[in-house]
């Protein structure tokens, strides 16, 4: 799914009356109906519950008189505070007339509003029309609204949230509880800095124009399963165990072997053909006994890793995780990466940590090399950013100049390709936030290099199943308990849910 920004989503709109022949007034009668609907899900006797309907001067606050006019219909006790405005847009004056007067009160940016205990705010102030980020005036307005104890619903944007650019920590912005945002995902909802201001968003499908979507242009995008289904490769009955690759997982360390064991795990749940792991001896016993599928080599000395095994019989490597930096590890780990291996690698953790140290070590990293630090790790190798729009330009820059793709974790972990694509990933829970999360993925990742998935594939479907993994997991097991294995026993489920979709 593309993302796309505020001009585009207003050319999209402009093309989609010409195309469909249709007014803004129905464009709008269409997107706050797909909101109704929602709403009226989430409360199926609407007549119980009051809504405070916040609406703003532009198409966005249109929309907001709009659902006004559906929930009094529907017998919802309704209360409309408009913005006090001498250039209300057409589609909104209109749909100003459609409502009765008395559901109507007049406010301007600084009125303090009180919303009583248990009613239900639609926050349709501003949607991707907001220019600049709203003054001062209106942080009595906003903050009045945050005060609320009920639900918050902002409508295609959290009232004060820029859709494409940074919004100032301080800014008055609306604090959704769940966004109803129109046809695309904005870049401002996946940006974890902004999580507080749009806590979910759900995006809604208002039928814009097939054609004009597609003619649009844009290096953001949204991981579906869509998107997966073009290249992920059912498998044929004469296919065996050799065609799906031997990968490898180095790591480990005296305490950490068990980083290594859920990697394992991980890639032969993810398809592949032979998983072996290169380890310091001490894990020798505990590994070949927890996952006896796996083979195991192991390095001469007991607790570390101190030299790397000839990597060339295996279609992926992973390294890094639970290896530690150990300065015999370090050694090994340089003269390893400095033999300009030419397939490409996974490279997660403490391989991360070490290369972090030594900025002429990235040149030796093989071109199409996947990276998957967390936040701290990424700090490791990028230094500071003010921003989540100012980290993402960092992340880009170095992925072209050394052509690697990386993985920005977090919620809605972002990978960024070395031509500066990026694709935001729609799946995985805050009960992934566990030690071992991410030598699954790493695990699963190593699996899907080998079975000759791209770079740039094993990623978008990686990181897509490791989170779908989990959030099936989570349905039965809630988010305070999930465990990292968890995630590993449910990936049958994920890919089970892709097979049937491609
Ligand atoms: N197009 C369609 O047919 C459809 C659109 N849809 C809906 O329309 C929304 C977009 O509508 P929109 O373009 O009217 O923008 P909107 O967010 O309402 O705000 C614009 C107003 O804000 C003002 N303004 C801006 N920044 C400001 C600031 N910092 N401080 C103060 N004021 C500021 C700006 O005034 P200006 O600065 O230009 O004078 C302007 O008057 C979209 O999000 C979706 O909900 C759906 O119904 C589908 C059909
Ligand atoms: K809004």
């Amino acid at each position: 799914m593309k993302i796309l920004s505020a001009a585009q989503m207003s050319w999209v709109d402009q093309q989609t009356m010409k195309d469909q022949e249709v007014s803004s007034l129905d464009l709008m009668e269409r997107a706050a109906t797909t909101v109704f609907d929602e709403i009226k899900q989430l409360y199926p006797r609407l007549a119980q519950y009051t809504f405070y309907i916040f609406c703003g001067k532009g198409n966005n606050g249109g929309d907001g008189l709009v659902l006004a006019r559906l929930l009094d219909q529907q017998q919802a006790q309704v209360n409309v505070y408009l913005v006090d405005a001498t250039d209300y847009s057409t589609a909104n004056l209109a749909n100003q007339k459609r409502l009765s007067a008395h559901l109507i009160q007049k406010i301007s940016p600084d009125t303090q509003v009180h919303i009583p205990a248990g009613a239900i705010v639609l926050d349709c102030l501003f949607g991707y029309g907001l220019k600049r980020p709203l003054a001062e005036e209106w942080r009595s307005l906003i903050t009045g609204i945050n005060c609320c104890t009920g639900p918050i619903y902002a409508i295609d944007m959290p009232s004060g949230l820029l859709s494409d650019g940074p919004t100032a920590a301080e800014a008055p912005v609306i604090q959704a509880d769940v966004v109803y945002t129109f046809q695309s995902p904005k870049l401002g909802l996946l940006m974890p800095g902004n999580s507080r201001w749009a806590k979910a968003f759900r995006v809604l499908d208002i039928g814009l124009s097939r054609s004009a979507l597609e003619q649009v242009d844009t290096i953001f995008h949204y991981i579906d399963l869509a998107l997966l289904g073009p290249f992920y490769r059912k498998r044929s009955k004469f296919d065996h165990k050799g065609t799906f690759g031997h990968c490898l997982i180095i790591g480990g360390s005296r305490g950490k072997m068990g980083a290594v064991q859920l990697a394992l795990k991980a890639a032969l749940r993810s398809g592949c053909g032979l998983a072996s792991a290169y380890i310091p001896s001490c894990g020798y016993t505990s590994i070949q006994t927890a996952v006896p599928e796996a083979m195991v080599i192991s390095d001469p000395e007991e607790e570390m890793i101190t030299q790397f095994p000839d990597t060339r019989t295996f279609q992926s490597i992973g390294v890094g995780i639970g290896m530690g930096t150990a300065q015999y590890t370090i050694d090994a780990f340089k003269v390893f990466i400095m033999q300009g291996l030419d397939t490409a690698l996974v490279l997660d953790a403490d391989a991360l940590n070490i290369l972090a140290q030594d900025r002429d070590l990235w040149q030796f990293v093989p071109k199409g090399s996947i990276l998957t630090p967390h936040p701290k790790e990424l700090s490791r190798i990028l230094g500071t950013w003010q921003n989540d729009f100012e980290k993402l330009e960092k992340v880009k820059a170095f992925a072209e100049e050394y052509q690697l793709y990386i993985l920005i974790k977090g919620a809605n972990s972002a990978i960024v390709t070395p031509d500066g694509t990026v694709y935001f990933n729609s799946t995985g829970n805050v009960g992934m936030a566990t030690g071992g999360s991410g030598d699954i993925l790493t695990g699963i990742l190593t699996a899907l290099l080998g079975q000759g998935y791209s770079s740039q594939e094993t990623l978008i479907m990686g990181v897509y199943l490791h989170g779908r993994a989990a959030d099936i997991a989570v349905q039965t097991l809630g988010v305070y308990s999930l465990l990292p294995s968890d995630i590993i026993s449910h990936l049958p489920a994920a890919f089970l849910e892709l097979e049937k979709q491609s």
